[in-house]
C-alpha cells in the first residue's frame, strides 16, 4: 500500500549538503552578530541568544561559528540562521538548490495523491523559502505541512516521529521518511514509520550504513 504522507528530510535528500553549507552557512556566518543586535526585542531572537549560553554578543556569534563549523544542528543556531535566510531569499540574495529528481518526482507523487510534509532541521523560517525559491519554481504549494526541532523535536528519537504523526492524524505506518542519515531513519521505524535511506552521489551517505533500511538513490525510484 502506498503511504498517505511522504515527509523528507531537506540537507543531503532533496538537496545538496554543499547548497546549504556553502550558499547558506555562509550567507548567515557574518550577519549573525549584526542581525543578533538589531533583533533583540524579538522574542525567537532573545531566547536563542540566551540559549547558546553566551554573555555577549561576541560570545554568542562565537558559540554559533563553532556549531556551524562542527556542522551542530542546535536549535537556536537554526533558529537565528532560518530569519537570516528568510530575510535573504526575501531580498534575492539566496537561491535553493534540488536535485534534478526531486522537482518532477515531488509534482508527480502530489498528482497520484500523495500528501507532502517536510522535517528538518533547519526551521520551519527557512524551509518556507527554501521551497518557494527554487530554479524550477515555486514548490511550496506542493508542501502541505512542515515540521523541525522546534515543533517535533530531535530527529533522532522516535517521540519526535509520534508527535508529527499525531499532527498528521496518520497512523504511523501510512507514513514514509527520507532521509540521508540512517539515525534519523532508526527513529522514524522505531516509532513504527516506513524509513527509506537516500544516497545520493557526492554526499556523505555514498559512505553511510543504512543497515536494513530500503535506500535509494534518487526519487525516481519511488515514483
Ligand atoms: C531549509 S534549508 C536549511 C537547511 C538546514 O539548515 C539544515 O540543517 C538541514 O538539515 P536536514 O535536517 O534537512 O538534513
Ligand atoms: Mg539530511
Amino acid at each position: 500500500m502506498s503511504p498517505a504522507w511522504i515527509v523528507l528530510d531537506i540537507e543531503g535528500t532533496t538537496s545538496s549538503t554543499e547548497s546549504v553549507h556553502v550558499g547558506l552557512y555562509a550567507y548567515a556566518r557574518t550577519r549573525l552578530g549584526p542581525y543578533i543586535d538589531a533583533h533583540r526585542d524579538d522574542p525567537e531572537v532573545a531566547d536563542a541568544v540566551r540559549e547558546t549560553g553566551g554573555e555577549t554578543t561576541g560570545e554568542t556569534v562565537a558559540i554559533l561559528h563553532a556549531w556551524m563549523d562542527g556542522d551542530v544542528k542546535a536549535t537556536p543556531l537554526k533558529t537565528l540562521q532560518g530569519k537570516i535566510w528568510a530575510d535573504g531569499f526575501a531580498a534575492g540574495d539566496l537561491t535553493a538548490h534540488f536535485f534534478p529528481d526531486v522537482p518532477p518526482a515531488l509534482r508527480d507523487w502530489r498528482r497520484r495523491g500523495r500528501r507532502l510534509a517536510v522535517f528538518s532541521s533547519g526551521s520551519v523560517a527557512s524551509q518556507r523559502p527554501w521551497f518557494r525559491h527554487t530554479p524550477d519554481g515555486d514548490l511550496s504549494a506542493l508542501i502541505e505541512r512542515r515540521f523541525d526541532t522546534v515543533n517535533a523535536g530531535s530527529k533522532r528519537e522516535p517521540a519526535s516521529y509520534d508527535r508529527i504523526a499525531a499532527a498528521l492524524e496518520s497512523p504511523p505506518g501510512e507514513l514514509l521518511f527520507l532521509s540521508d542519515v540512517p539515525a534519523e531513519l532508526d527513529a522514524a521505524a522505531a516509532a513504527g514509520w516506513r524509513a527509506t535511506g537516500v544516497r545520493r552521489a557526492g554526499e556523505l551517505s555514498e559512505r553511510a550504513d543504512f543497515g536494513a533500511h530500503l535506500v535509494i538513490a534518487s526519487f525516481e525510484e519511488l515514483s
